[in-house]
């Protein structure tokens, strides 16, 4: 091994802990922000998948906003994409479209759906973000890909976000400040309104202004 060891990439490092720790919930591990002082209060499955909190919100975000077409970027093991797919099951209708660019994470994320019973809601690609082309007006987007691209990925679906549904960039904390600096970059261009929920991850909501009666 030695000088030529492979180092191994972050996204299958947490996804071998994550098979290891196999569905069990830990105090979320993200350090106290300004805004967050108490991280520890949530709780997380592994350091990639978000808080489990944060998970119970998406769902019910579906249930309350019953969208017809839901975008995710950035699927990991597909844990959030299950929470929707729950709320879409809950409301009788809709999808997830969701894409990871990375074939062997990706292949993890599709033994579970195929495992999950929920299958029949979810649209998952082995794609990247900035290369997926989708048909039809998004209800809501969830950026959760690669930290530096999310303002171009929020960019590049913009115009096919319904006025009134909500774009959702998760890693938004003053810690991992660089899609907070994309959320504020987008506000600040007139794009979008946003707040931001002080999770330990950080959570943006925005709705794009464009559009807005
Ligand atoms: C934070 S994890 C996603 C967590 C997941 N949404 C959850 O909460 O269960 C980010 C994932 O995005 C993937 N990724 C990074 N850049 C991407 C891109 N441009 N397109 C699609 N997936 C990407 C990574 O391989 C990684 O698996």
């Amino acid at each position: 091994m030695g000088l030529f060891k492979k180092k191994i990439k972050q996204e299958h490092k947490v996804m071998l802990q994550a098979e290891r720790a196999a569905g069990a919930l830990l105090p979320e591990y993200h350090r106290p922000t300004p805004e967050c002082p108490h991280p520890e209060r949530w709780h997380m499955y592994d350091s990639m998948t978000a808080e489990a909190e944060v998970l119970e919100f998406l769902r019910t975000l579906i249930t309350t906003l019953k969208p017809t077409l839901v975008v995710e970027t950035g699927s990991f093991l597909g844990v959030s994409t299950l929470w929707i797919a729950e709320g879409l099951r809950a409301n009788g209708f809709g999808k997830i479209i969701s894409c990871e660019y990375d074939p062997i994470v990706f292949a993890k994320a599709a033994e579970k759906i195929a495992a999950s019973g929920l299958s029949d809601w979810i649209e998952l690609r082995n794609e990247s973000s900035l290369e997926m082309h989708i048909e039809g007006t998004i209800d809501i987007f969830f950026s959760d890909s690669d930290m530096p691209i999310r303002e171009a990925e929020v960019k590049r679906f913009l115009p096919q976000i319904r006025p009134t549904g909500l774009i959702l960039m998760h890693d938004a904390s003053s810690h991992l400040q660089i899609v907070r600096d994309a959320a504020f970059k987008l506000e600040s261009e007139g794009l979008v309104s946003a707040i931001f929920l002080p999770t330990p991850r950080g959570l943006v909501l925005a709705q794009k202004r464009e559009g807005r009666a």
